[in-house]
């Protein structure tokens, strides 16, 4: 837990083993039997890998990769400028999505703080982390013939759209 904590507080990956784990054992619950989506997994190509694996001894296989590309200045604006509602969890932007009263949650009136690790020199560190770590997955899975590419610099509704109709099927 605490080797976790602190690689999470320094914006540095987790080490594989640990994110393995986690997942493998959220995978086998009765609800992802179906199907399911990961957000954040996997990062590393040793989580790929290990994530082939889990899906095997499931008989199941990974369908689509999205890859949202956004430009290192504009992921650099999001990520310092988004605040989190201390309550209920909603997310703002200071200035492409501001509530209405400067720190105060629209839905819950709760109080909104900042990530520690939106901080620039964070978001610094994790993007070489996805230079260095993750970037290599976009081969593995272009080779898999499986990568999806969505251009995540356009307007959320956009962006949403266009993930769930490839999903479908429909892109
Ligand atoms: N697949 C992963 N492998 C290793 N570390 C991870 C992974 N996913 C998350 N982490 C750790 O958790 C931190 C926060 O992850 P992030 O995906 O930014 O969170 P959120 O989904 O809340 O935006 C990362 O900086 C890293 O330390
Ligand atoms: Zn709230």
């Amino acid at each position: 837990m605490w080797k976790r904590r602190n690689m999470w507080i320094k914006a540095l990956l987790v080490p594989d083993e640990i994110t393995i784990g986690i997942v493998r054992e959220r995978l086998q619950q009765p609800d992802c039997s179906k199907g399911f989506l990961l957000d954040g997994f996997p990062r590393t190509i040793s989580q790929a890998e290990a994530l082939d694996e889990i899906g095997a001894s499931m008989d199941k296989s990974i369908e689509h990769v999205v890859n949202l590309s956004v430009d290192r200045n504009l992921l650099l604006a999001r990520l310092t400028g988004r605040r989190i509602c201390r309550s209920c969890g909603a997310t703002y932007h200071i200035l492409f999505n501001p509530p209405a009263r400067e720190n105060v949650c629209d839905k819950c009136s709760g109080e909104l703080y900042q990530r520690s690790d939106d901080t620039e020199e964070k978001v610094g560190t994790r993007l070489d982390e996805y230079i260095n770590k993750t970037a290599p997955l976009l081969e593995y899975y272009r080779n898999k013939g499986i990568l999806r590419e969505v251009n995540g610099e356009q307007e959320i509704n956009t962006v949403t759209a266009q993930i769930s109709s490839l999903l479908r099927g429909q892109a």
